[in-house]
């Protein structure tokens, strides 16, 4: 998939909406727990249920490898569900990797190529050659994190340099120099929303993903306001907020009428 079909679907749909598939056995309405792969069943529910409202799906991998060979194979059964049934759907496999070039290229060829999703999720940490094994591939994306949601982004990735510069904005100015950088996106916690006029002035055209609105408690708005572009230029991804609005039969309704309230803000944003 293109960034201009991206674009495309955003318009068409009127929503920038990316939502988590973040599958917790513990969470899920406790009925699924008697179907023989209650993963998959309740994904599929969810992507049934939602699909006309957003334009990304985000599985985490940590939710699937949880469960060992089962999680891996309900992860497969998902991204085959996806590129079968909904193939204009941006797909993310949330699986922050990043290692030595050789071992680089073997997370790109599973994510890429086994499981054909259309971008994976990168920490930047181990620099250039840990990165452009994973830009090589035509019509894929590699989604570095630079300002994350959590507290702990303040540990290193707020770090000053002797030249003033934030550590988050060396890697969004940095990686602009990779090879194939046209094939990166970047991660911007949207309870960073502050942060994101900065982050602007570096990557003007770059697609970021701001997950954190919902169960972390950013702001659409805000994300909207100094994070778009003029092809929107965002994903704002929300798991638990929306596929865990309810565990009874009625998960999946739950699930879309909290896709939908966000569809609508945005569709609002849009104009
Ligand atoms: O890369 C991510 O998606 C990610 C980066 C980040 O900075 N913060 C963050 O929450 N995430 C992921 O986004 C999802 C957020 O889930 P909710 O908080 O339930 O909406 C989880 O899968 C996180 O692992």
């Amino acid at each position: 998939m293109t960034t201009t079909q991206l674009h495309q679907q955003i318009l068409e749909k009127k929503s920038f909406l990316c939502v988590g598939l973040d599958v917790d056995l513990e969470k899920i309405p406790p009925h699924l727990l008697k179907e023989e792969d209650p993963i998959f069943a309740f994904a599929k529910a969810i992507i049934d249920a939602t699909h006309d409202l957003c334009v990304a799906y985000k599985p985490n991998t940590a939710f699937f490898e949880a469960y060992g060979v089962k999680g891996w194979v309900a992860l497969e059964k998902i991204i085959n569900y996806l590129n079968e049934n909904y193939p204009n759907h941006f797909t993310i496999a949330d699986a922050k990797r990043g290692d030595i070039g050789n071992t680089s290229t073997r997370y790109a060829k599973a994510f890429f190529e086994d499981l054909n999703f259309d971008s994976v999720t990168i920490a930047p940490y181990m620099g250039r050659d840990s990165v452009e094994p994973f830009l090589e591939f035509d019509g894929k994306y590699a989604i570095l994190l630079a300002l994350t949601s959590n507290r702990g982004a303040a540990d290193f990735q707020m770090t000053e340099s002797q030249q003033g510069n934030l550590l988050f904005e060396d890697v969004l100015r940095k990686t602009q120099d990779y090879k194939d950088s046209d094939r990166l996106m970047y991660v911007v916690g949207a309870t960073k929303a502050s942060s994101l006029t900065e982050v602007r002035k570096i990557v003007p055209d770059s697609f970021l993903l701001a997950p954190g609105v919902g169960a972390q408690g950013g702001s659409l708005k805000e994300v909207y306001k100094y994070g778009k572009n003029e092809l929107v230029g965002l994903l704002i991804n929300s798991s638990r907020g929306i596929i865990y609005a309810s565990n009874g039969e009625d998960f999946a309704e739950k699930a879309r009428e909290k896709a939908k309230e966000l569809q609508e803000q945005m569709a609002e944003l849009l104009g």
